[in-house]
């Protein structure tokens, strides 16, 4: 799909001016009452053994360390890599994983996840394939997830059906980017009763008044998007984030984690100097997986690059 200046400001567009996105979704909303195909096998949700996400943060500030936070996009190459991959990710120093369901019109995403996003779906991945995968591989993680969807497949399967699922897999957190602060209320309500952290965006163009509502009701940790424009992986990061950091800073005490091109080890040694709690780093990991000639060397790949950030972190 190719990117349109709609996509472009699309990130901004929902955290500013929400009655632009509810056009978006008012053409595609389903009932949220329709039932889910996936019932998990084991239907009884295990306590996990994991922190949760506001949980990790509060023992990495208490060890005086930044979390690293990976993203990659569910069923790219394939969902037994993907397995493999988030394990990989955790043995290597992860704090949290951001795991991407594949959607259809994924606006904010950049090339390297828009396209990680159409082969993953060439391939057949769906909701229900990713949370058996999931189911399996889990258990087997130290590290939390957090689930990255847009509004659309939550609303399809509907809200309270999509949390009891996700919880009931064992996913800790949930980022929607395509949901404006005043259309968060039943995520908001239904997340907090499955005790699912719902982690809100604000972007270099959220007014201030605007972001201080998002900040208050933010949860996890506070997702701040470094540049305008769509993800993808910058040659360096904009010097503006520190001074954004600073106004979040004065504002509340919950941590903030950064994405949004940031790609190599001296970008997340940066960031983490100007005073962020976390960093994210998606599609130069999504690109590793997508540019190895087979899933083990992608692995193997995916193990050295996540080594080399943790690195410029500790
Ligand atoms: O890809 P980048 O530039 O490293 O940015 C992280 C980003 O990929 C991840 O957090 C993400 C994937 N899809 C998104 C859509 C909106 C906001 C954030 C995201």
């Amino acid at each position: 799909m190719a990117i349109t200046a709609k996509s472009v400001s699309f990130i901004h567009l929902q955290h500013n001016k929400p009655h632009s996105l509810f056009r978006l979704h008012s053409r595609s909303f389903v009932p949220f009452s329709l039932k889910s195909s996936f019932s998990p096998p084991m239907a009884i949700s295990v306590a996990s053994s994991t922190l949760g996400l506001s949980e990790t943060f509060t023992k990495l500030k208490r060890e005086g360390k930044v979390a690293l936070i990976p993203y990659i996009t569910a069923g790219d190459p394939d969902l037994s890599t993907t397995a493999a991959a988030l394990k990989v990710l955790d043995s290597c120093g992860s704090d949290i994983i951001e795991l991407g369901v594949p959607y259809s019109d994924p606006l904010a995403d950049g090339p390297v996840i828009q396209a990680a996003a159409t082969r993953s779906l060439a391939r057949g991945t769906n909701f229900d394939s990713i949370l058996k995968m999931l189911n399996e591989v889990v258990p087997e993680l130290s590290c939390p997830i957090a689930l990255f969807t847009y509004y659309n497949p939550i609303l399809k399967r509907g809200v309270e059906e999509f949390m009891i699922t996700v919880k009931e897999v064992g996913i800790h957190g949930l980022v929607v980017p395509d949901v404006p602060l005043e259309e968060t209320e039943i995520l908001r309500r239904e997340a907090s009763k499955h005790k699912i952290e719902l982690v809100l965006l604000t972007t270099p163009t959220t007014p201030r008044e605007r972001m201080k509502a998002i900040v208050e009701v933010t949860e996890g940790f506070l997702y701040l998007v470094s540049s305008i424009g769509v993800t993808g992986a910058r040659s360096s990061v904009s010097a503006k984030v520190q001074s954004l950091l600073q106004e979040i800073k004065a504002e509340s005490s919950k941590p903030v984690a950064v994405g949004f091109g940031i790609s190599k080890p001296e970008h997340v040694k940066q960031v983490a100097g100007w005073g962020a709690d976390g960093v994210i780093v998606g599609s130069a990991m999504v690109k590793i997986l997508a540019d190895a000639k087979s899933p083990e060397e992608g692995l193997k790949e995916l193990a050295e690059f996540t080594k080399s950030l943790k690195s410029a972190l500790l």
